[in-house]
């Protein structure tokens, strides 16, 4: 590292000091703490940014959010070149930067990384940096700590995006890096064309039943995903929907009591609704808007809700394109896979495997997951809490194509044509770069209405056994170690037996607990035949939980 270089990491380090006694981690999605003590760690990831984009000569998305956390909290997530996470590779060194104790360390470890990895700083290569924030108000004073690390690598410079849904910053990445556009206008043209075009191919005598589609209610968890929605909707004539908790002024909190992460755990319905709105098609964004859910009031019933879930959201993917692939191609080997996690409610990996579908598990966080799903021509990944998409491979992109142009030929306008051009379509729909509630929604809708189902129908789809999710504060919850996809405590050792003994005593019992990466918590599943048997059993392994580790 040249002496110029240097002396600017020292200088701006010594302006954002790290906290005092706390251990930051890189954990599921990216750092995530008390916005209060995250500037210095904003202003480090700025720099471990900037060392990417130069490492990989493409634009590196940085974006500030604590997602469904609440609004004192705040985050960051890091979008790789092709849209999605950060390589895990560049996991261990995000750690070790955020930890440095004074500007000297910081500055050993960057030199010791750039040495490692071969990374040309000083040299004629430039970096960009793209950069994102939600709505909290903390956004603001953390994005100026990433602009300063930014900079402070020479040659990088940092492009402020504004205010956006984590989904549209990383899309914005992965457009910018193959060369297409990149602005937010760009982004809702995409997706709102690419839903047109796929409304275009539902048959006519279907759309009778559109009044199926009228009236959806969506919670925007007061965050950055309803007033994303809000401009959404006006492109897409074909959909009626009214957002609520849009994050207007007055209307309430972020993420209390309200979106995705809320109505998924507790499984009430938020804030804003109400049991004149029951039977009607409800959906609940998060804090970020990568994650979606669905769900109804029950009539009657206190505010009740039927959750459906992304465990659902997926059956639903897997089957329109599981039938759609049979129609517009016979004898093509096409490798369809799904990925779940061990949070996936068990009926919907029954279901899924009855499908005749290949279902793996990976550990909890999309990193895992999307990585996983990139192996398939076609990989469906989506957690139980509405986080997902639908990766398409280039390989089978180009194959469709030429199917399409082949059909177009000898059979123009059959079915077998139209299906080849629906997947086209949801190829185009879904956002390829990271999971994205509105791209999500618009899915869907369009699948709703093709199907001709009500959300009651097709919550029918299975039956999920009742499940229960508990957190347990706990003294270290790095004190815990898992392994098969988290399935399986390690260490403590002791506590996978006991959690055994309990499961071991209810019908279809499963449980399994794991440190979040999100909140300083560990956190309980348990799924058993009934609700009182699941509680039951949830709670008897929290007992363990806090007797092993309180
Ligand atoms: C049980 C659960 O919903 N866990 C969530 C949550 O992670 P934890 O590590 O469990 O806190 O936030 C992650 C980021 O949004 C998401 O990927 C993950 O699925
Ligand atoms: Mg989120």
């Amino acid at each position: 590292m040249e002496d110029k270089q240097r002396s600017i990491l020292i200088e701006s380090a010594s302006r954002f000091p790290p906290p005092q006694g706390v251990k930051i981690s890189y954990g599921t999605s990216g750092f995530r703490a008390d916005a209060s003590i995250l500037s210095s760690t904003v202003y480090r990831v700025g720099i471990l940014t900037a060392l990417r984009s130069i490492q990989t000569q493409s634009v590196i998305g940085l974006m500030i959010t604590a997602s469904h956390n609440q609004v004192s909290d705040n985050g960051i997530k890091i979008a790789d070149p092709s849209g999605g996470m950060l390589t895990q590779d560049w996991e261990p060194f995000a750690d070790s930067i955020a930890n440095a104790a004074n500007p000297e360390d910081l500055v050993l470890l960057i030199n010791e990384f750039i040495k490692k990895e071969h990374i040309p700083i000083g040299g004629v290569q430039s970096a960009e940096i793209f950069l994102g924030r939600d709505t909290r108000p903390s956004g603001e004073s953390l994005l100026e700590a990433a602009k300063q690390g930014i900079s402070s690598i020479v040659g990088a410079i940092a492009t402020d995006m504004g205010i956006l849904t984590t989904p549209q910053l990383h899309w914005m990445v992965r457009s910018k890096n193959k060369g297409t556009k990149v602005s937010e206008s760009s982004y809702f043209e995409q997706f709102s064309n690419s839903f047109r075009c796929l409304m275009d191919l539902i048959p006519r005598e279907d759309t009778s039943s559109s009044k199926i589609v009228e009236n959806l209610i969506v919670d925007g968890a007061n965050g950055v995903g309803g007033e994303k929605l809000e401009e959404l909707k006006k492109l897409v004539k074909d959909l009626v929907i009214e957002v609520r908790n849009s994050g207007k002024e007055g209307e309430g909190t972020l993420n209390e009591r309200v979106g995705a992460d809320f109505v998924q755990k507790e499984k009430v319905a938020p804030l804003g609704f109400s049991e004149d709105d029951a039977g009607i098609r409800c959906a609940s964004l998060d804090g970020d808007a990568d994650r979606l859910v669905y769900f109804y009031i029950v009539p009657n019933s206190n505010k009740k809700i039927d959750l459906v879930d992304g465990d659902k959201i997926l059956s639903l993917f897997a089957l329109f394109i599981k039938q759609q692939l049979s129609v517009s191609n016979k004898d093509h080997p096409i490798k369809l896979g799904v990925v779940q996690t061990a949070y996936a409610n068990g009926a919907s990996t029954d279901y899924l495997k009855n499908l005749g579908l290949e279902v793996v598990f990976t550990p909890t966080g999309v990193k895992y997951l999307h990585e996983k799903a990139a192996e398939y021509d076609i990989g469906i990944y989506f957690e139980a809490n509405g986080h997902g998409t639908i990766l398409f491979s280039e390989h089978f992109i180009s194959w469709l194509e030429r199917r399409i142009n082949e059909l177009a030929s000898t059979s123009e306008g059959s079915e077998q044509h139209k299906a080849a051009l629906r997947l086209l379509a949801i190829s185009n729909l879904i956002n390829q770069a990271v999971g994205d509630a509105l791209s999500g929604l618009l899915l869907v809708e369009a699948i709703l209405l093709y199907n001709g189902w009500s959300i009651q129908r097709w919550n029918e789809l299975y039956q999920d056994l009742p499940s229960r999710q508990l957190k347990v504060k706990v003294a270290d919850r790095n004190a815990v170690t898992t392994a098969n996809a988290e399935t399986v405590v390690v260490k403590p050792s002791g506590l996978q037996e006991a959690i055994n003994i309990e499961f071991a005593k209810f019908p279809q019992g499963r449980s399994f607990i794991r440190p979040s990466g999100t909140e300083d918590v560990i956190r309980v599943y348990a799924e058993a035949s009934s609700q009182e048997a699941a509680d039951n059993l949830a709670k008897s392994v929290a007992e363990h939980v806090d007797r092993f580790l309180g």
